[in-house]
C-alpha cells in the first residue's frame, strides 16, 4: 500500500448509519447516564420552549391587542421574556453538559484503546504502520469528539423542532400547513444535490489535507537526507502543487457553502409569500384570525434554520461514525495470548529459574507457510554461554524472537526449565529472560530514565552496578551524566552510546538468561573491551545467547549453534568447529582475512 492509499483509506469511509457503531458509542455515553438523561430532558425543555413563542405572539395579538386587553398582552411579553430567559439558561447548561460528557467518553475511548493497543502482538505492528495506529488513537478519537462538540444532541434538538413545528402548524391551521409543506419538495432537491456535492468536496478536502500531513511527516523525517542530497528547491515545488490542490479544493466547498444558505433563504421566502398571499386573503374574508397568521410566520421563520443544521452538520456526523468504526475495529483486533497451551502448569519465578533451555524440533514463520527456522533443536544447560551464527537471514535474531515470545512458533517445543514457553505468563517469562535487541530504542528523558527504564532504582545503585562492571567511563563521556538529557530517539547521541545503554537496561534489569543481539557491533576497539569485559561478568551466573558477526567476541562461549537458511547446520566448540571444516570454519576464515586487512 503506498502512502497515497494508506491515508485515502482513512478517509473514504461512506456511513452515516452503522448499529453497531452507534450502539458502542452509546454504551460510552450512559457511563454518564445521569448526564445524558439531564441532556434529552433539556432538548426536550428547550423544544418545548421554543415552540411556545410563536404560539404566544399570536394568542397576544388575538386575545390582547385586538380586544384592547392591555393586561393580557403584558402577561403574554413577560411570559415571552421569562421562556426565553429560561430557554437560555438551559442552552448554557446544555452545551456545558454535552461538552463534558464528550471530553469523558473521548478519555474513555483514548484510555481503553490504548491500553488495547498495548496488548497487542509485535506482528500487528508489522503490518501496520505506526502513523495508522497514532490516528485512531488521536484524529479518529477527536473526530467522536466532534459528534458532541458539533452538537449532536442540537441536531436531535432540531429534528425534535421540526417535527413540533408541523404539528403546531396543523393544529393551527391544516391548509396553511399544507402550503408550507408544497415547499418541502424543493427543499429536499436543494438539500441532496447540496448534501452530496459538500459531502465530496469534503471528502477530498480531508485526502488532500492527509496528503499534506503525509508528505511534511517524510520530509521533515528525512530532512537530513533531504538537505545532503539538496532536494530543498524540488522538494519545495512538490509541496506548492499538493498545497496549491489543497486550497483549490476548500475554495470549492466554500463556493457550495455559500451558495446553499441563500438557495435555502430562498425559499424560506417563497414559503414565507405563499402563505402570506393565502393566508392574507383568508384573513380578509374572516376565515383566519392575524394573531393565526403572524403565529404561522414566525413558525415558518424557524423552521429553516434547523434544516440548514443538519445538512451542514452532516459531513461531520459522517466523518465521525467511519472514525469511530476505524477505532472500533482496531478494539477488535486480538491481543497476545498470554497461555497458548491453557492451564499453566507452573509459573516460573526468578528466584528459583535455573536458566536450562530446550528448543525440540523448532518450526516457525513470521507469514504463513514461509518458514525461517526449520526442525531446529538444541540444548542450553544453566549457565551455559552459546553463540549463534550464521549469514544475514539465517534466522538468528527470529530465535531470540522465538525465545522470548515476541512471536510464537508454529511447530515443536521451547522448554525453560522443562517447562513448555506456552504454559508460562509472558511477563513472568519476561521478567527471566532479556535481549538486548540490534536496534536500541530510546525515550525522551535523561540517561537515568532510559537505563532504569523510569524505574524508582536509586541513582547509587545505577552507578554502583555500571561501575562493578567496569563501564563507568561510558557514563563519564556523557555531558551531564546520568542528568544528561537524550533527544528523542537519542539522535543526539552516536550509535556505540546507545548501544552501551541498552547493555546497562539488561544490566540493572537482571534477567537469568541473557541474549545480546549484536551488542558490540558498532563500538570503537577500546569500548568494546570495556564491554567484553562487562559482558564476561554479567553472563558468568546466567544462561546466555549471543548473536554476533564480529567472531572475535564469540570465542570464549561454550558452545557455537551455526544456522544457515533458517537451518541448524553445525553445533560445537570453537575448536571443534574449525576442525569441522564447515561452514563456520569458512565464515571464520573470511573473518580472520577481514580483521588482518582491517587492521592494515
Ligand atoms: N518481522 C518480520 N516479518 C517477516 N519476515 C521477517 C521479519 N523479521 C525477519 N524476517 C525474515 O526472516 C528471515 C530471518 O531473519 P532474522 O532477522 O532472524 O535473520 P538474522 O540471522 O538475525 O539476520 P541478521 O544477521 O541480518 O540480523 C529473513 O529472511 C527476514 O527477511
Amino acid at each position: 500500500m503506498d502512502r497515497e492509499e494508506f491515508f485515502t483509506e482513512d478517509v473514504l469511509a461512506d456511513k452515516i448509519y452503522d448499529r453497531a457503531v452507534i450502539r458502542k458509542l452509546l454504551s460510552y455515553v450512559l457511563r454518564y447516564k445521569a448526564s445524558a438523561f439531564l441532556s434529552v430532558f433539556i432538548v426536550l425543555i428547550t423544544t418545548v420552549l421554543f415552540l411556545l413563542c410563536p404560539y404566544l405572539f399570536g394568542y397576544a395579538i388575538d386575545h390582547g391587542i385586538s380586544k384592547g386587553d392591555k393586561t393580557l398582552v403584558y402577561r403574554t411579553a413577560l411570559a415571552i421574556l421569562g421562556i426565553q430567559t429560561l430557554r437560555l439558561i438551559l442552552v448554557v447548561v446544555q452545551s456545558y453538559n454535552i461538552q463534558a460528557i464528550g471530553q469523558k467518553v473521548m478519555l474513555d475511548v483514548r484510555m481503553e484503546l490504548f491500553r488495547h493497543v498495548q496488548s497487542l502482538p509485535v506482528s500487528f505492528f508489522d503490518k501496520n504502520p505506526v502513523g495508522r495506529v497514532v490516528t485512531r488513537l488521536t484524529n479518529d478519537i477527536a473526530a467522536i469528539g466532534e459528534l458532541f462538540s458539533a452538537g449532536v444532541i442540537v441536531v436531535i434538538g432540531d429534528v425534535f423542532i421540526i417535527i413540533g413545528i408541523f404539528v403546531a402548524m396543523v393544529m393551527l391551521n391544516g391548509k396553511l400547513a399544507l402550503i408550507t409543506l408544497s415547499v418541502f419538495p424543493i427543499i429536499v432537491i436543494i438539500a441532496l444535490w447540496f448534501g452530496k456535492h459538500m459531502k465530496n468536496s469534503f471528502r477530498e478536502i480531508r485526502r488532500k489535507l492527509a496528503r499534506i500531513n503525509a508528505y511534511l511527516n517524510e520530509n521533515i523525517t528525512g530532512m537530513k537526507v533531504v538537505q545532503l542530497f539538496n532536494r530543498e528547491k524540488k522538494n519545495y515545488k512538490k509541496f506548492d502543487e499538493i498545497n496549491d490542490d489543497y486550497l483549490k479544493e476548500q475554495v470549492r466547498y466554500i463556493r457550495y457553502f455559500a451558495v446553499f444558505q441563500p438557495a435555502i433563504n430562498m425559499v424560506s421566502a417563497l414559503a414565507v409569500g405563499l402563505v402570506l398571499w393565502y393566508g392574507a386573503r383568508r384573513y380578509m374574508h374572516g376565515f383566519l384570525t392575524l394573531g393565526v397568521l403572524v403565529s404561522f410566520l414566525a413558525y415558518i421563520h424557524d423552521l429553516f434554520d434547523p434544516i440548514r443544521d443538519i445538512v451542514e452538520k452532516y459531513n461531520i456526523f459522517q466523518g465521525a461514525m467511519a472514525s469511530s468504526e476505524r477505532v472500533f475495529g482496531l478494539m477488535q483486533e486480538p491481543a497476545e495470548v498470554d497461555y497458548v497451551i491453557p492451564h499453566p502448569s507452573r509459573e516460573v519465578s526468578r528466584k528459583d529459574f535455573k536458566g536450562d533451555i530446550e528448543f525440540q524440533n523448532i518450526w516457525f514463520a513470521y507469514n504463513g507457510n514461509d518458514y525461517v527456522l526449520k526442525d531446529i533443536s538444541f540444548r542450553i544447560k544453566p549457565g551455559q554461554s552459546v553463540a549463534l551464527v550464521g549469514v544475514t537471514g539465517s534466522g538468528k535474531t527470529s530465535i531470540a524472537s522465538i525465545l522470548t515470545r515476541l512471536y510464537e512458533i508454529q511447530k515443536g517445543t521451547i522448554l525453560l526449565d522443562q517447562i513448555d514457553i506456552r504454559k508460562i505468563e509472558k511477563v513472568g517469562l519476561r521478567y527471566v529472560v532479556g535481549l538486548v535487541s540490534q536496534d536500541v530504542f530510546l525515550f525522551a528523558g535523561t540517561l537515568r530514565d532510559n537505563i532504569t527504564l523510569f524505574n524508582p532504582i536509586p541513582t547509587a545503585t545505577v552507578l554502583e552496578t555500571i561501575g562493578a562492571l567496569g563501564l563507568m567511563p561510558f557514563i563519564d563521556r556523557m555531558s551531564g551524566g546520568l542528568d544528561m538529557e537524550i533527544a528523542e530517539r537519542g539522535a543526539n547521541l552516536s550509535v556505540g552510546e546507545r548501544q552501551f545503554i541498552s547493555l546497562s537496561r539488561i544490566i540493572l534489569y537482571d534477567p537469568r538468561v541473557i541474549i545480546l543481539d549484536e551488542a558490540t557491533s558498532s563500538m570503537d576497539p577500546l569500548s568494546e573491551v570495556l564491554i567484553q569485559n562487562a559482558m564476561q561478568k554479567v553472563t558468568q551466573a546466567r544462561t546466555s545467547i549471543f548473536i554476533a558477526h564480529r567472531l572475535s567476541t564469540i570465542l570464549h562461549c561454550d558452545k557455537i549453534i551455526v544456522l544457515n537458511k533458517g537451518k541448524k547446520v553445525e553445533e560445537g566448540s570453537h575448536e571443534e568447529l574449525l576442525r569441522l571444516g564447515g561452514l563456520y570454519s569458512q565464515l571464520y576464515r573470511v573473518y580472520m582475512k577481514e580483521e588482518l586487512i582491517g587492521h592494515g
